[in-house]
């Protein structure tokens, strides 16, 4: 079979990936001719054939021999201008830019099929996990209701850390830096940014329908505070940082938010930057894949399943959907754990109180809304059968 040449931008933690698992196997049959750096000078860890490298996009955009681009770099906005200018000039493209797809998706999706390429993105969503192949095709079959997705490796971590290990918040957003999950500028990890890319991904493959990252309410890890830590150890609670989306009634809702959740959760054994994604389909019911969503090896995985989807011609991502589904960020009414507020608030439906927290029956909008005030304010949400539990003093030590 013919041997695909490829012209890769970025060699950071994926691309050198990539390059490696390329160099390493003939049996993926694609070769990288050219790379594209923004730093030619950077010393790099890597064997490299003199000359490979170059800071001129346009080297690899206009060499006709190339087959394929594969864009790893860490700037959405160049990313697209590269991928917009790769269709122009017919090639077809694989990328792990969450971020670049989730801002553009509409856009490069009607691109794509104006200049008749291919365009890929399993690397985007959850590292090394499936999830958009399976919704693509295991779910065409079916009608998803909900999805429910830890997909951020680096908070995974952080929570993981400091909740099962008692590390501090800064030590363990370093450690997740030193190992290659965090982004360039980790405020989009905690803040919740990176999950909401995902999930705007997701909602697309799942329901069919295009929602902007920024109309979904979000709230991240980033004003966690002692609290909440001691809380979940004290009840043998996990926190995770929960992207969900929601069809009811035609309508799409959708939040990330951190959420605690018990042993009997899926989520309870997913660690460290693993991730993973419960789907709830009308036949199929609950279906549940974990994996490690961030890192090196892990996202180069979905990058090389890619070139083989375009060597073979496979039908992943391919039709643009058009569904005439609304989005709505209305929120409904639950128990939130709330802390890092000064002085009282008042106005809440309050459950339980100590003196540095309260537990409450409110919706996520009135929390926004709060947050406008008591800049530190910071939740968590906390399913009913776990408050139950707690009431009823079933899971205190
Ligand atoms: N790290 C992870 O676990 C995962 C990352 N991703 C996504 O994959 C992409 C790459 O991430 P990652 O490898 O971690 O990022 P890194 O920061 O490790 O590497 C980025 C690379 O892009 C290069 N670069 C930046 N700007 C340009 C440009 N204008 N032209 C050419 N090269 C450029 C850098 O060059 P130089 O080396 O010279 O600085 C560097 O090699 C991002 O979109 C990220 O969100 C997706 C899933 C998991
Ligand atoms: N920063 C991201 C990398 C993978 O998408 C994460 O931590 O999940």
């Amino acid at each position: 079979m013919k041997k695909f040449k490829a012209g890769l931008f970025g060699l950071g933690v994926v691309g050198s990936g990539v390059y490696k698992a390329l160099q390493q196997n003939e049996k993926y049959g694609v070769s990288i001719e050219k790379i594209a750096v923004k730093n030619i000078e950077k010393e790099r860890n890597l064997e490299l054939p003199n000359g490979i490298l170059t800071t001129e996009a346009d080297e690899i955009l206009d060499n006709t021999d190339l087959d394929i681009i594969i864009e790893l770099i860490n700037d959405p906005k160049e990313a697209f201008s590269i991928v917009k200018k790769a269709f122009e000039r017919g090639k077809s493209v694989v990328s792990a830019n969450k971020k670049m797809v989730a801002l553009y998706h509409k856009e490069i999706l009607e691109l794509r099929e104006k200049h008749g390429v291919k365009f890929f993105y399993e690397g985007a969503v959850c590292g090394s996990v499936p999830i958009l192949r399976l919704l693509d095709q295991h779910y065409k079959s079916d009608q998803v209701k909900s999805i429910k997705a830890i997909a951020n490796g680096t908070c995974n971590f952080i929570l993981s850390k400091m909740v099962g290990e008692n590390q501090d918040y800064a030590t363990a957003l370093k450690d997740a830096q030193e190992l290659g999950f965090a982004e360039l500028d980790p405020y989009s990890d905690v803040s919740g940014e990176d999950t909401r890319f995902k999930l705007s991904i997701m909602i697309y493959h799942a329901f069919g329908v295009f929602v902007h990252p920024n109309e979904i309410p979000l709230h991240g890890i980033n004003h966690l505070d002692e609290h909440i830590k001691d809380f979940a150890q004290k009840h043998h609670l996990k926190l995770k940082l929960v992207g969900e989306a929601q069809q009811q009634n035609g309508k799409i809702t959708a939040k990330v938010e951190p959420q605690l959740v018990n042993e009997s959760h899926d989520f309870y054994t997913i660690e460290n930057e693993y991730n993973g994604i419960v789907v709830d389909a009308e036949f199929s019911g609950e279906q549940f894949v974990k994996g490690k969503g961030a890192g090196s090896f892990p996202t180069a995985l979905a990058v090389l399943s890619n070139l083989k989807d375009l060597k073979y011609d496979l039908a992943i991502a391919k039709s643009l959907v058009k569904k005439e589904i609304e989005f709505s960020n209305k929120s409904k009414r639950e128990i939130y754990f709330i802390s890092g507020f000064e002085n009282e608030i008042s106005g809440l439906t309050i459950l339980d109180q100590e003196e540095k927290y309260y537990i409450v029956n409110t919706d996520f909008n009135r929390l926004i809304n709060l947050k406008q005030e008591h800049l530190n304010l910071y939740w968590v949400k906390i399913p009913q059968d776990i408050f139950n539990k707690i009431k009823n003093h079933e899971v205190l030590i």
